[in-house]
C-alpha cells in the first residue's frame, strides 16, 4: 500500500547514529531512521532488539547516549524543558499494555491530558473526550466504564482516545494489536488506517503482527544487530537477503499473513 506520503516523502522524525544502552547493554549503535509525513512506519525485530526503546527515544522518555532525534526539525534532546513540553503536546502515544488509569473512568481518562496537559476546564475536556471516544468507535456508554470492565479491544480503544485527546500529528503506537483476537486485531488495524486518512496522522507503529504489517502499513523498518538493517516497502524488504527477514516473512506466520493481505495470490 502506499499512500500520499510517497508523493512528497517530508521526513518528520530523523534519528541519525543513534546510541542507546544500559549499563555495557549496547541496545542501539549508530541507527539511522527517517519516518515520512503520513506515513504509517512498521518497526519490527526479534524480542529485545529495542523497538520500544527506539519508541521512548523518540518521545523523549529516554535520553539517549549519543545521536540526534530530530521531530518537526528539532532536536529533542537539546530543547529547553519549555520547547521540549510543547513539541511532546504533538505525540499521542499508546503503550504497550494501554497504561488507563484504572480508578478513573474511560471518560476521565481521555479527559486527563486535557485537564492537565492543555489546561481546560473539566466539562470543556470532556466534551472533546466524548468526541475521541465515539471517534475510536466506542459506544457513548463505555464513557462512564471503569478500564477493569471493558474488553481488551475496548481498553486499546479508550487508551487511544487518550493518545488522540490533544490532536496529535503523530501517534506512536507499542504493539497496539498484542493480546487481541484475530477478528479485534483486524478492526484495529482498520480504524488505525481511518484515522490516519482522516486526521492526516503520521503513525509510528511498532508491532509483530504481520497481518498488521501487511494490511495497515506503508513502509516497515526491520530492527537487528543494533540498528535499522532494512528500511523500505514490505514488497522490497521481503526479498532482503538475511536470515531473520527470510524467516519471518517466509515462514507459515508470514506466508498466511500475505495470502490474507493478498487475496487473489497463487502461491
Ligand atoms: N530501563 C531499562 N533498563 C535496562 N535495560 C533495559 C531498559 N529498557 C530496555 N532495556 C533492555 O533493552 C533491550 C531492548 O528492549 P526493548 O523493550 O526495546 O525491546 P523490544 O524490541 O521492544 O522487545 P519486545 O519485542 O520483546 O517487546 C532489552 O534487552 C531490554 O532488556
Amino acid at each position: 500500500m502506499v499512500g500520499k506520503w510517497s508523493e512528497n516523502p517530508t521526513p518528520v522524525i530523523e534519528v541519525r547514529d543513534l546510541v542507546n544502552s544500559f549499563g555495557t547493554h549496547v541496545v542501539h549503535k549508530d541507527l539511522d531512521l527517517d519516518v515520512y509525513q503520513g506515513e504509517i512506519m512498521g518497526v519490527v525485530g526479534g524480542s529485545g532488539t529495542g523497538k520500544s526503546v527506539l519508541l521512548r527515544s523518540i518521545v523523549g522518555l529516554l535520553r539517549p547516549f549519543s545521536g540526534s532525534v530530530r521531530v518537526f526539525g528539532q532536536n529533542l534532546p537539546q530543547l529547553s524543558d519549555r520547547d521540549r513540553s510543547r513539541l511532546e503536546k504533538k505525540f499521542g502515544v499508546l503503550f504497550q499494555r494501554g497504561a488507563l488509569y484504572s480508578s478513573l473512568t474511560v471518560l476521565e481518562n481521555v479527559a486527563f491530558p486535557l485537564i492537565e496537559q492543555a489546561g481546560l476546564k473539566r466539562a470543556d475536556a470532556e466534551e472533546i473526550a466524548r468526541l475521541k471516544i465515539a471517534l475510536v468507535g466506542l459506544p457513548a456508554k463505555a464513557a462512564y466504564d471503569y478500564p477493569a470492565s471493558l474488553s481488551g479491544g475496548m481498553v486499546k480503544r479508550a487508551a487511544l482516545a487518550r493518545a488522540l485527546a490533544l490532536d496529535p500529528a503523530i501517534l506512536f503506537l507499542d504493539e497496539p494489536t498484542a493480546g487481541l483476537d484475530p477478528i479485534g486485531a483486524a478492526s484495529f488495524d482498520q480504524l488505525i488506517m481511518t484515522l490516519r486518512n482522516a486526521l492526516g496522522l503520521t503513525i509510528f507503529l511498532v508491532t509483530h503482527d504481520l497481518d498488521t504489517l501487511y494490511t495497515a502499513c506503508d513502509r516497515v523498518a526491520v530492527l537487528s544487530e543494533k540498528k535499522v538493517l532494512a528500511v523500505d516497502v514490505l514488497e522490497k524488504i521481503e526479498q532482503v537477503d538475511n536470515p531473520w527477514i527470510q524467516e519471518y516473512f517466509h515462514g507459515p506466520r508470514g506466508r498466511a499473513a500475505y495470502h490474507a493481505g493478498h487475496p487473489l495470490s497463487q502461491e
